[in-house]
C-alpha cells in the first residue's frame, strides 16, 4: 500500500453547516466562471449540488451571473430511464439548474448510454476547465464505484447496491433505480483543469477522510483525486469529523 504522503494533499475548507458549505462552493463556481466567462463546466448532480445549483441562480438573477458563453458535461446519468423522468439527471438539471439560467441548450451535454465514444471526443476538443463533484458514502465519484480503474474513461457501469439504496429516495414508490448508469471514468475526470468536491453531512464523513488521507485505492475512487494536482475539497464540520485535527482547523 502506497502512503498518503506521496500524493498530492488537496487544499480542504472546512465550513461551520451545510448551507454555508453549499455557499461557498457555488462561490468558488462563479467566480471562475466570471473570470473566463467560455468557461467549460463539468457538472455533478446528487442531494449535494440542489443548493449550490440554488445559489448560483440566485446569482444569475440578482448580480447577472451569465452562463450564455459556458459550455457544460454532466458526470452520468441512468441507464434506461427515458430523459423526461423525473429522477433522470436530464430532468434534475432543468429543474435545478438549466431552467433558471441563460445557458443556451445547445450547451449543455448529458452523457448516453449509445454514445460513450462520441461523449469522450466531444469533451477532449476543449477539455473540461472545471469539473465539480459530490461524493458517495462509498467513495464514489460520478457513478464510478469501488473497484474503477484509474484508466477509465466515460463507460456504462452497474451500480453498486449502497449506491442504488442511497438513491432510491429520488424515485417514485414501488419503482427501483436502475441497475445500470452511465459515467465519466475517473481518467476523464481527472483530465479536468481543476476540480472542485463537496461533501456534507456526516454521512459523508467516512467517505471523505478514507479518500483524503487513506490509500490512493480503486476501493475508494475518491482517493484518486489526490493524483491531480488543482483540488479543492468544501465540506461541512459534519463530513469533516473524521479528517485529521490539522486539517479540520483548516476554516469555519
Ligand atoms: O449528493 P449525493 O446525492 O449524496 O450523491 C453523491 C454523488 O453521487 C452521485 O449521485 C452519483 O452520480 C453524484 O451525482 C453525486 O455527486
Amino acid at each position: 500500500m502506497t502512503p498518503a504522503q506521496e500524493y498530492a494533499i488537496p487544499a480542504c475548507d472546512v465550513l461551520p453547516d451545510r448551507q454555508a458549505a453549499e455557499t461557498e462552493f457555488a462561490r468558488r463556481i462563479a467566480a471562475k466562471v466570471r473570470r473566463k466567462p467560455d468557461m467549460v463546466l463539468g457538472l455533478a448532480t446528487g442531494n449535494s449540488m440542489i443548493g449550490v445549483y440554488r445559489v448560483l441562480v440566485a446569482m444569475h438573477r440578482k448580480e447577472g451571473l451569465s452562463f450564455a458563453a459556458a459550455t457544460s458535461f454532466n458526470l452520468d446519468e441512468y441507464c434506461g430511464l427515458p430523459a423526461g423522468h423525473p429522477a433522470s439527471f436530464a430532468s434534475y438539471m432543468r429543474e435545478h439548474f438549466f431552467a433558471h439560467v441563460d445557458m443556451p441548450p445547445g450547451s449543455a451535454h448529458l452523457p448516453d448510454e449509445n454514445a460513450c465514444a462520441d461523449y469522450e471526443a466531444a469533451i477532449a476538443k476543449t477539455g473540461i476547465d472545471l469539473q465539480i463533484l459530490g461524493i458517495g458514502r462509498n467513495g464514489h465519484i460520478g457513478f464510478n464505484e469501488p473497484g474503477a480503474p484509474v484508466t477509465s474513461r466515460t463507460r456504462v457501469v452497474e451500480l453498486a447496491a449502497a449506491t442504488r439504496t442511497a438513491n432510491q429516495r429520488d424515485f417514485p414508490a414501488g419503482e427501483a433505480v436502475p441497475a445500470r448508469a452511465v459515467t465519466m471514468g475517473i481518467a476523464t475526470i481527472l483530465a479536468a483543469r481543476s476540480i472542485l468536491l463537496l461533501a456534507t453531512g456526516p454521512a459523508k464523513a467516512e467517505a471523505l477522510a478514507a479518500a483524503l488521507e487513506g490509500p490512493v485505492t480503486p476501493q475508494n475512487p475518491a482517493s484518486f483525486l489526490r493524483l491531480h494536482a488543482d483540488v479543492t475539497v468544501i465540506c461541512d464540520r459534519d463530513a469533516a469529523t473524521l479528517l485529521s485535527s490539522s486539517r479540520k482547523t483548516a476554516d469555519g
